[in-house]
């Protein structure tokens, strides 16, 4: 397919099983073949790099077979290839290219190793003139520095010492780190200059040692592998879901409402693209994580960012892409080796996302972008220089209400085959929310009830759940401080919301949870952080078509980040408790004004002082107060707020 023209996308949320991580997935592959013993990878990644090292390995002689489409199973060939003369095509896998490289050089056979056009002009002259030093006898077949290369037999040199430079690419270091073991000799890595990329080298050493080998580090300038170390099978080994690919997700979440929830990396990960979670965060996005999961959702206009991004020199691709959603101007440092991936993705990045309608300010190791002040060109033409990661991270602009084309989307295949398939199956419809926060008796029940009704929307009285949450911790005796009993509770109470009644179980309590005992255990249980993490998906649910309207504390803040109104209703302490007063007078309730005064007083102060989404209007919520206002006056101001507003997928400034 020569393009793919995305439509504009309302809305994104759903949840992804990550395909396996490109890094640890062609690490894996190298050290079960090079190990002693049968290794069973589960969830390897099946594209275009991986296919690329298990072709290679075959050619050398290394036995492997697919069991289900994301289980191989490996023979290693315990430090020796059987085949010693060969010519492997490496495609643009710089992670099949350098491992193999170094491992190959210390193999004493005869090699070629030729790539595309764009491999051979990656350098690899550090990797090479490292294993040079330990008596690999390398030539460069094309240009001096850069693959293709031919590798013959050597007489290697146990000196114990060599010297690579750390600030190109960290895959030199990786590469060299991973052939070690087969010297047998102890041998120290001296990293000359700043080592970029660090979390990768993590994951080397990390799957080093799952292998049996153990890397002993000082800072991340020295590292020995200890002479008589050998890779050794785990067994059965799990292959994480790449994080890197997490990142248009995440992202998409963050700018298309959300909540996109990616499954297979998480709190666990030993990936150091995870990071991008913290960013995205940054940027405004709402972060939940779990051992192996993440989750975002978000305001869909981020906040810019200045930062330094070598940390996650790949996801940070996606965060120059998000920059186009967050009106001014978003810096991205030290990214030097973007020059030599998959293209020079600095320049890359810039020309695309000018064409935009950004401004783009590109050095040699940083790019600056400042969003369009009204809103994405239209129509662009993305090229996407056989990267990947260039066609992943444009498919976001979709989200700008506006159309994009990906030229050659079939790029994509180097990590992720399926991946437009993944990404457009999260579309959704639009479903508008407004959000109605405020402090106690300022009248968001009634006031959103009855906009509801107007609108025919869906009606969510979040406070309700809270209040449930208390009246049944009082029936079951948990105690206000005991927060994992009240998490359970939480997570297993039983609601029927009816016609403006409300059922717990099969009794009817639209009036017990009104009472002064249960507002004030209310506020109690509504401090915790696990409880109203237990809440959370339920009051999302509440969002259907037509629409929703939803009032609470942290309906625009944290349930709602996306909602298109939001709204901060409020009224003086007195006039709150005169209203409070007149209300449990008609229902019959007894009342005393000045209890209820230092009530609201004593649950505005719990709920605005607590840590746990405190009650405070956000930066784009409008005040409304109403003091002074009648019922229909407010409600009227809030219709005209929600006609006026824009609909979804606003970019921009
Ligand atoms: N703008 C208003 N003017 C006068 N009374 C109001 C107004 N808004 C609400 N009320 C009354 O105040 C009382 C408390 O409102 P409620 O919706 O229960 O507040 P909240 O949900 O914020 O606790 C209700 O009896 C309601 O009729
Ligand atoms: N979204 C929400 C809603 C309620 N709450 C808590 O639940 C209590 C009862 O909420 P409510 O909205 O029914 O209370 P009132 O405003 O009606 O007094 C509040 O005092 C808050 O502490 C919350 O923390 N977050």
């Amino acid at each position: 397919m020569e393009y793919l023209d995305l439509e504009p996308i309302a809305r994104m949320a759903g949840s992804v099983v990550l395909p396996g991580s490109k890094s640890i997935s062609n690490r894996t592959l190298l050290l079960a073949a090079l190990a002693e013993g049968v290794t069973e990878i589960k969830g390897l990644l099946d594209s275009d790099d991986t296919r690329v090292m298990l072709k290679a390995l075959r050619h050398l002689g290394v036995a492997w077979e697919w069991g289900g489409s994301r289980d191989c199973r490996v023979t290693g060939v315990a430090g020796r290839f059987p085949v010693q003369e060969a010519e492997l095509f490496l495609g643009n896998a710089g992670t099949a290219f350098r491992p193999l490289t170094a491992v190959l050089a210390l193999s004493q056979g005869r090699y070629r190793l030729v790539g595309v056009p764009r491999m051979h002009e990656r350098p690899i002259g550090d990797l090479v003139e490292a294993l040079r030093q330990l008596g690999a006898r390398i030539d460069y077949l094309g240009q001096e520095g850069y693959p293709p290369l031919a590798i013959h037999e050597a007489r290697l040199k146990a000196h114990g010492r060599v010297r690579i430079r750390g600030n190109v690419s960290s895959q030199f270091l990786t590469a060299l780190l991973m052939a070690l073991p087969l010297i047998g000799k102890t041998t120290t890595v001296e990293v000359v200059g700043e080592l970029i990329s660090k979390p990768y080298v993590e994951i080397t050493l990390n799957l080093m040692r799952r292998f049996g080998v153990e890397v002993v580090r000082d800072g991340w300038q020295l590292f020995r592998v200890v002479g008589g170390s050998r890779y050794q099978s785990p067994g059965v080994i799990h292959v994480e879901g790449d994080a890197s690919s997490a990142s248009y997700f995440l992202a998409a979440g963050a700018i298309g409402g959300g909540p996109v929830r990616v499954l297979g990396v998480g709190r666990d990960s030993i990936q150091g693209d995870i990071r991008f979670a913290d960013t995205l965060a940054q940027m405004g996005a709402l972060i939940r994580m779990g051992p192996d999961w993440v989750e975002a959702c978000g305001p869909r206009r981020l906040k810019p960012l200045d930062a330094d991004l070598n940390h996650i020199p790949d996801a940070a691709m996606t965060v120059a892409v998000a920059a186009l959603f967050a009106p001014g101007t978003t810096t991205i440092r030290n990214i030097g080796s973007w020059r030599v991936k998959e293209t020079d993705r600095i320049a890359a990045m810039a020309a695309e996302l000018r064409k935009l309608g950004a401004t783009v300010e590109e050095g040699p190791d940083f790019l600056r972008i400042t969003s369009p002040a009204h809103g994405l060109t239209a129509g662009a033409v993305i090229e996407t220089y056989d990267d990947h990661r260039m066609a992943m991270c444009f498919s976001l602009v979709a989200l700008g209400g506006v159309p994009v084309r990906i030229l050659d989307p079939g790029c994509v295949a180097k990590t992720f085959p399926n991946y437009f398939e993944v990404f457009l199956g999260l579309r959704q419809p639009d479903v508008p929310v407004i959000a109605i926060d405020g402090p106690s008796a300022s009248g968001k029940g009634t006031v959103a009830q009855r906009v509801a009704e107007r609108l025919g929307f869906h009606y969510l009285d979040s406070g309700a759940l809270y209040r449930l949450v208390a009246l049944a911790a009082l029936r079951a005796g948990v105690a206000w401080d005991d927060e994992a009993g009240l998490e359970r509770l939480a997570q297993e109470l039983k609601v029927r919301f009816d016609a403006g009644r409300v059922w717990l179980g099969d009794e009817e309590v639209t009036d017990a949870i009104r009472s002064e005992e249960v507002s004030r255990g209310a506020s109690s249980v509504a401090q915790w952080p696990a409880v109203r993490e237990a809440l959370l998906d339920r009051q999302r649910a509440f969002r259907q078509p037509p629409g929703l309207v939803a009032d609470g504390r942290d309906m625009g803040s944290v349930v709602f980040p996306d909602a298109r109104v939001k709204i901060f209703l409020t009224a003086s302490p007195e006039v709150r408790a005169q209203r409070r007063y007149k209300q449990l007078m008609e229902k019959g309730m007894s009342a005393n004004i000045q209890t209820l005064l230092q009530d609201i007083r004593a649950r505005d102060a719990r709920d605005s002082q607590r840590s746990a989404a405190p009650l405070q209007k956000c930066a784009d919520a409008s005040l409304l107060d109403t003091s002074d206002l009648t019922i229909d006056q407010a409600v009227e101001a809030v219709l005209k707020q929600y006609r006026a507003s824009s609909g979804p997928g606003v970019a921009g400034g």
